[in-house]
C-alpha cells in the first residue's frame, strides 16, 4: 500500500491504528565464537562503538519503529543497559532489554515474549548487522503491513554454489551432487519482517534449532516474501568482516563529513 492510499494514523479506528505499531527483537546474546577470542561479540568495538549499539541505532533510524527489545548476553543484561543510557538514542524511540538463551532462537523467543500486546509487527534483527541502512529497515516494514505474514531482506549472490556429500574428515576433498541455478538462490540477511502472530506461531511449533526465522514460518507451510537487501547489511561473523565493517563506517563518517 503506498502512502497516500493507507489512512493517517488519525484516521484509523484505534485498534488499527494500534495494530501498525512495529517493534525491533534485537538478538545479542551469541558469543561470536567465529570472530575469535574476546567480548561476546555485540559489545565489541566497532568504530569506538559497541556493535549493539550501532545496530540499535540503525533500528531506531526507521520511523515505523517504537520500540526496541534487546536480547543481552545471559549475565550481560545490565552492561547493555548501562550501554543504551550512555549512548544518544532517538527519544521517539522505547528500548527493553531482556536476558538471552543457549541458543538464537531461544534468544528471540524470549524477546518476543517481551512484547507489549499493542505491537502486531515484529522485525528481528542480528545484532552482528551493525550497518543496515534505514532503507532496508523501511521496505521491511512497508512489505509486511502490506499483508506478507514474513518478509526477508536478501540478495543475488555473487559465487556459484555447490551441492556436495561432506567429507567424513574435515578438509579431505568433497563430491559435487548439484549446481543449483544461481539465478533462483539468494543470501538472506535482517531485519527480518514478521505479522506477530505468525512469528510467534512458528516459535512455539518449530522445535529443531533454526537460526534463521523466516525458515521457522516456511515450515508452517506459509509463503516468505524477499525484498532487496543492501551490500552494507552483511553480518559481522569472522574477522575479515569487521575489518570491512571499520571500513564501511570510515566511508560513511567521510562522507558526512564527521
Ligand atoms: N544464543 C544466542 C546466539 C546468537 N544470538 C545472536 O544472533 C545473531 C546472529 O548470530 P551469529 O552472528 O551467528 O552470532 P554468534 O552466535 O554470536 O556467532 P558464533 O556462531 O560465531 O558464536 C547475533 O546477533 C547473536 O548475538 C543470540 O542472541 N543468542
Ligand atoms: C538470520 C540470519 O542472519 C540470516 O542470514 C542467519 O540465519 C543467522 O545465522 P547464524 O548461524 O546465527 O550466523
Amino acid at each position: 500500500m503506498s502512502d497516500e492510499s493507507r489512512p493517517s494514523p488519525t484516521e484509523m479506528p484505534p485498534a488499527t491504528r494500534a495494530n501498525t505499531r512495529t517493534a525491533a527483537v534485537i538478538p545479542a546474546a551469541g558469543r561470536g565464537v567465529r570472530l575469535g577470542p574476546g567480548a561476546p561479540k555485540a559489545l565489541r568495538a566497532l568504530g569506538g562503538t559497541p556493535m549493539l549499539i550501532h545496530a540499535v541505532r540503525a533500528m531506531a533510524a526507521s520511523r515505523g519503529v517504537s520500540l526496541v527489545v534487546v536480547v543481552a548476553p545471559p549475565d550481560g543484561a545490565a552492561e547493555v543497559k548501562s550501554l543504551l543510557d550512555a549512548h544518544a538514542l532517538p527519544e521517539r524511540t522505547d528500548f527493553l532489554v531482556v536476558p538471552g538463551g543457549e541458543s538464537r532462537q531461544e534468544s528471540v523467543r524470549l524477546g518476543l515474549d517481551a512484547l507489549p500486546a499493542d505491537y502486531a509487527t515484529v522485525l528481528v534483527h542480528d545484532a552482528a548487522r551493525p550497518l543496515v541502512p534505514v532503507d532496508t529497515v523501511d521496505a521491511v516494514i512497508e512489505a509486511v503491513r502490506d499483508g506478507a505474514p514474513a518478509v526477508v531482506p536478501a540478495l543475488p549472490l555473487a559465487d556459484t554454489v555447490k551441492q556436495v556429500e561432506p567429507a567424513a574428515v574435515p578438509g579431505e576433498p568433497e563430491p559435487v551432487v548439484a549446481t543449483p541455478e544461481r539465478a533462483r538462490l539468494r543470501a538472506v540477511q535482517t531485519p527480518q519482517g514478521f505479522d506477530r502472530e505468525t512469528l510467534v506461531r512458528a516459535h512455539e511449533t518449530v522445535t529443531d534449532n533454526v537460526t534463521d526465522d523466516a525458515s521457522m514460518v516456511e515450515q508452517l507451510g506459509l509463503t516468505v516474501m524477499v525484498v532487496p537487501g543492501h551490500e552494507e547489511a552483511f553480518k559481522v561473523t569472522r574477522p575479515l568482516d569487521l575489518v570491512l565493517a571499520e571500513a564501511v563506517l570510515a566511508r560513511r563518517r567521510l562522507n558526512d563529513g564527521f
